[in-house]
């Protein structure tokens, strides 16, 4: 996989007017788009379709969380976005995550998120999941898959155990990455891209540093050269 192909760009706007000069600017310099729900929630299914229309897979980042039945019939209505991967959190159980799968069909690998890269041990020890978070990761990682899930979204911190626990199989998507020295914000387990590969994670969501950069496409250039394994290319190629 190259630099490029492994970089999700979240386009974190609040409308379609207000993304589309980003996600055009970033879609030739990265693998995948990911609509989330700022912009799902302002704009719905017309902002996945926008985004596949500048060619890259998107990633429908719902997070779904509720009774399996509501949550089959959920992705059964985002496969029809025309997204490409699609997530609900594991602590929805099994069931959940099982009914998630047939909802989405064939076309949608169903990613189950682990832990969000936002909490950490003492957020964590707040809701009743005491012990370091790589213990609850891991644990949902394997009900995850075991009830189908296509791949998982975790930590940096965690992506070694989780690859160590799940096997080759699963797709890992990672965000919580940080350059060196950019602003965390509200991430709390965090690493560098170069790391998170390193680790073994397949793809890398980024939103602020991308978004908030001067000039967004030299900057996913940047970051997708200085990953392990990247190959040079021309830009805008
Ligand atoms: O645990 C999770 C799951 C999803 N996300 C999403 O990834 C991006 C990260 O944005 P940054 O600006 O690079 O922090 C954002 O869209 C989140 O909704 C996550 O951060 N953590």
């Amino acid at each position: 996989m190259s630099g490029r192909e492994r970089l999700c760009a979240a386009l974190d706007f609040g409308s379609w007017s207000a993304a589309e000069p980003f996600a055009r600017a970033v879609a030739p310099e990265v693998g995948m788009l990911k609509v989330g729900l700022e912009l799902f929630a302002a704009e719905g299914p017309p902002a996945v379709r926008a985004a596949a229309a500048l060619g890259r897979p998107v990633f429908l980042d719902l997070k779904l969380h509720d009774i399996p039945n509501t949550v089959e019939g959920a992705a059964r209505s985002a496969a029809r976005s025309g997204a490409a991967l699609l997530t609900v959190h594991a602590g929805g159980g099994a069931d959940m995550i099982a009914a998630a799968v047939r909802g989405a069909g064939p076309g949608v690998r169903v990613l189950a998120v682990t832990v969000l890269t936002s909490l950490d041990a003492a957020a964590l020890d707040a809701v009743g999941l005491a012990g370091p978070p790589e213990a609850a990761v891991v644990r949902l990682a394997k009900l995850a898959v075991g009830a189908g899930a296509g791949g998982l979204v975790c930590s940096p911190l965690e992506v070694a155990a989780v690859r160590a626990a799940v096997g080759p199989g699963p797709l890992l998507v990672v965000p919580g990455v940080r350059p060196a020295g950019a602003a965390r914000g509200d991430q709390s387990r965090v690493a560098t891209p170069e790391a998170a590969v390193r680790a073994g994670a397949d793809v890398l969501v980024v939103g602020r540093p991308l978004r908030d950069a001067p000039d967004p496409a030299a900057a996913a250039r940047a970051l997708a050269a200085a990953l392990p394994g990247a190959t040079a290319r021309p830009s805008g190629g």
